[in-house]
């Protein structure tokens, strides 16, 4: 017997859908867990990278005194199994060899699929393992670098999950009758990737298979746990400790979860930097909520005096946001993000569209914006019917030597007839959400992000930024 945690090492959250099948399937384990979200997602990284950050994290966990590591990580296993096997003496487990055993076993028709990080795809540890196995098995491929991201973000409820689950699976529906997760991220996405590729297709949990070979090993090598009282799992993050703590509390039903923050390697990681081409300070504090956390330095115009002041001279948002977009990034050389945004009210053709800002002069408050609204809808629009409009945003991510990344998101509802509420800012006042009574100004902060125009682009950004810096 041998009461030592098991160290489970992960890009993130994703291997503690490992963890959930240990605690079911061995509640004598005890666990402890270092997820790397600051640096996550893994896939889109360089080997150097991946092999590095994976040794800074095993070597975590041998500071805590672990008797067996399990590589959590698809990605890692894919890189740095072999090495990081050689070079210690306790046992090393990964999560691919379990996963390809398991759909070899499984498959009636022989066309089987995994989906991966890019890094795992390109490793071919899959493919290699099944083919040695059963050469009739064929095997597809697939990379869906947009799934960690989501899951990082806790965006698995989310309608933007749905609908990348189903952009990213369209390639493999109806050709296969298995389907290996071959990331541990994506057990979280399971209800939505069941749900597209269909009752039919078996999903292959890769993690959850891992757990019998922990079992196997520990038996083996005499090192199981005892039953007894105190139990005490202990995870750290690099990243958000409140999101890791709301992912693992809800995925693994642990009320009083312990979750901590490290700092993992000695020189600092690379801190990106990320300018939001506004001088709007509240914009730049909701970037700072999102990609803080991502490993990204935020900052504005006002950083940096010395730049232009840039005119919103185009007539769409699109427009107006790659005029500041990629003004800036060809100057500073920097990823920088510009957004435009608006309310568009329909029976006025759009407008005030991109002209929300200036509606009513140059230089208007709020107010003067709203009332000139309300009067030009006095006239035309008495029926609510007749006064529906949406928030639309555009962001632009651009970078030096590189076609822009394009996101829009639209938020729809009415024109009241009276503004109403205290929150928010612009238009709020007057825009009743969807279809309810509520205006915009009257939502608490946390829901009308959850909701708004802005929010849902922010949300979209996060996902697709990670891939469209790897192209
Ligand atoms: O271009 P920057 O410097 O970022 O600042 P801006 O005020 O022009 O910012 P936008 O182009 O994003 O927004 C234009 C106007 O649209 C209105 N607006 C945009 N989003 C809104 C929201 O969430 N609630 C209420 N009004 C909004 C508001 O009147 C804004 O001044
Ligand atoms: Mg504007």
């Amino acid at each position: 017997m041998d009461n030592r945690p098991i160290g489970f090492l992960d890009s993130g959250v994703g291997g503690l859908t490992v963890v959930k099948e240990l605690l079911r399937q061995l509640p004598n384990e005890e666990v402890i867990y270092i997820g790397d979200s600051k640096r996550a997602p893994y896939g889109s990284r360089n080997k150097d990278e991946i092999l590095a950050f994976t040794w800074e994290m095993v070597n975590f966990l041998l500071s805590k005194n672990v008797k067996m590591i399990v590589m959590a990580c698809n990605t890692a296993t894919a890189v740095a199994l072999e090495d990081v096997k050689e070079k210690l003496d306790i046992p090393v487990l990964g999560v691919i060899q379990a996963g390809a055993s398991a759909v070899v076993q499984k498959t009636r028709s022989k066309q089987v699929a995994v989906i991966a990080t890019e890094a795992t795809v390109k490793s071919s540890a899959y493919k290699d393992i099944i083919h040695r196995k059963s050469p009739s098995v064929e095997l597809t491929s697939l990379a869906c670098p947009k799934f960690v991201p989501l899951v990082e973000a806790n965006m698995m409820a989310m309608p933007e999950a749905k609908a990348v689950v189903k952009e990213s699976l369209a390639p493999l529906k109806g050709k296969v009758d298995s389907l290996i997760l071959g990331c541990t991220h994506y057990p979280l996405l399971k209800p939505l990737i069941q749900e597209e590729m269909g009752p039919e297709v078996q999903l292959i949990d890769s993690g959850a298979e891992t757990v019998r070979d922990i079992s196997v090993l520990s038996n083996y090598f005499l090192i199981s746990g005892s039953e007894r009282e105190a139990i005490q799992h202990r995870f750290y993050t690099t990243g958000d400790p409140a999101t890791f703590k709301a992912i693992a509390g809800q995925w693994l039903n642990i009320d009083d979860i312990k979750v901590e923050e490290v700092d993992l390697s000695q020189s600092q990681p690379k801190t990106k930097t990320l300018i939001v081409a506004t001088r709007n300070q509240g914009k730049a504090r909701e970037f700072e909520a999102l990609f803080s956390d991502r490993g990204y330095s935020i900052k504005t115009l006002n950083d940096y005096p010395e730049l232009p002041e840039i005119e919103e001279t185009a007539d769409s948002f699109e427009g107006n946001a790659r005029l500041k977009a990629e003004t800036i990034a060809e100057i500073t050389g920097e990823l920088v993000v510009g957004d435009d945004s608006g309310l568009c009210v329909d029976v006025l053709g759009g407008l005030p569209g991109v002209w929300s800002h200036r509606f009513a002069g140059p230089d208007p408050t709020d107010e003067q914006n709203m009332s000139k609204l309300l009067h030009e809808l006095a006239s035309t629009a008495l029926i609510p019917e007749r006064r529906t409009a949406h928030f639309h945003t555009t962001l632009v991510a651009s970078m030096p030597g590189k076609e822009s990344l394009v996101i829009d998101a639209d938020w729809p509802g009415r024109i009241a007839t009276a503004p109403k509420g205290e929150d928010g800012f612009g238009y709020d006042p007057i825009f009743l959400v969807g279809n309810g009574d509520l205006t915009a100004a009257e939502l608490p902060f946390e829901e009308k992000n959850e909701q708004s125009h802005r929010g849902q682009a922010l949300r979209k950004l996060m996902v697709e930024l990670p891939s469209w810096l790897d192209k």
